[in-house]
């Protein structure tokens, strides 16, 4: 129901027994704890007689008629038009529930979350925007973010600032404030470092490892090769992987400080731009991450062989998202980088 133009809106509060044939203002929710918690009646359901017990029975004694002024909005709208500005590539929208509003991923991908914008429109007061964290993996139906009325009315001014805050990000990043870009397929070349594994003494199991990882996000290690610890070996095998035209380099083992760990060292004298050696996560201090002519380059310490998730896993995804990587990126994971040790 609307309010009379310029009037303020008007929330009128009827006894259950006197609303039968009254409209509900909302969505009511249901919840029984380990069976069920949802909604039980949606808005604009007209109340029948029965209703009058179920309403009771999840504590409503009194319900909401409501007259909206011109100047405000209903929660779902709220959400609704915040869902909008803020839904970009590869990001479907829900339908409003509860007063709220999902954003989905619609294909698998890494998720690409403007946090400033995040912090900026739950500065604002009456509206919530919750999301996942800025890159994380996501696959194909995952909630990305929702977005919330808190009061059931909220001034229309403050959704329109929503509208202004995402549409000034979106002028200036050419991307909405929640995104998916997906993974292109790549064709790594992988080297795999360590005398004992080169001579047979031990049965090599860093390269089912990667390319198992690879293979998650839908590239392949199109040749691996084995060398020594020798250096200049490395630096060789580097280069006839480079010819080859791979899109990536992946080098592993020998990222240590034993005298026998020669794969940091040979990767520099590649020529590589190194953007970073030792990275402050745990598992996978000692990746080693940089460009050759542009090529991205890892050197992969022992624990991507057997621990799931690695600083590997982090950095990995964004390149394969297309990101080009810098320091700061690699700086960053420290806070929260601490995972196993
Ligand atoms: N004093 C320190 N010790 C260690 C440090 C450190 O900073 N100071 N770093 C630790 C971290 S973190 C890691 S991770 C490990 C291993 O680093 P590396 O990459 O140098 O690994 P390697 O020494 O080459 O090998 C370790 C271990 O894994 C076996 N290995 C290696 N490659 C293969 C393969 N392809 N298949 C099967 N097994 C493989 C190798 O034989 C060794 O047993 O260092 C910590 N220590
Ligand atoms: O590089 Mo190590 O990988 O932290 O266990």
């Amino acid at each position: 129901m609307k309010a009379p133009e310029g009037g303020v809106s008007h929330l009128r509060e009827v006894k259950v027994e006197d609303a039968v044939g009254m409209r509900l203002a909302h969505d009511l929710t249901q919840i029984l704890p380990g069976e069920f918690k949802g909604r039980l009646y949606r808005k604009g359901h007209v109340v029948v007689p029965e209703d009058i017990p179920r309403l009771k029975d999840i504590g409503k004694e009194h319900l909401y008629i409501l007259e909206l002024a011109d100047t405000d909005l209903h929660e779902d709208d709220a959400a609704l038009r915040m869902a909008q500005a803020l839904c970009g590539d590869n990001v479907s929208r829900g339908e409003p529930y509860e007063g709220k509003v999902s954003l989905k991923a619609e294909i698998p991908g890494l998720a690409c979350i403007a946090r400033d914008v995040v912090d900026e429109i739950n500065r604002l007061g009456e509206i919530a925007l919750a999301t996942v964290v800025r890159h994380r993996v996501v696959r194909q139906g995952d909630v990305l973010a929702a977005t919330r009325a808190i009061p059931l009315i909220i001034p229309a001014v403050k959704v329109e600032a929503v509208e202004t805050i995402a549409a000034d990000y979106r002028a200036s990043h050419g991307a909405a404030p929640v995104s998916i870009r997906p993974f292109r397929t790549v064709k790594a070349g992988l080297l795999t470092t360590g005398t004992e594994v080169y001579s047979g003494r031990i049965q090599d199991q860093f390269g089912p490892a990667v390319r198992a990882k690879l293979a998650e996000f839908g590239s392949v290690v199109a040749e691996q090769r084995f060398a020594p610890d020798d250096r200049h070996t490395i630096v060789n095998e580097i280069h006839y992987l480079r010819q080859q035209g791979y899109d990536m380099i992946l080098v592993t083992g020998g990222m240590s400080v034993d005298p026998d760990d020669r794969t940091p060292g040979a990767i520099a004298e590649a020529g590589t731009n190194i953007i970073s050696y030792g990275t402050p996560m745990l598992p996978g201090s000692m990746l080693l991450f940089g460009y050759l002519d542009g090529i991205p380059i890892f050197g992969l310490p022992g624990c991507v062989m057997h621990d799931p998730y690695t600083s590997f896993d982090v950095i990995l995804p964004r390149v394969l998202a297309g990101d080009i990587i810098v320091r700061e990126d690699i700086t960053d994971l420290g806070y929260g980088g601490l995972h196993r040790c």
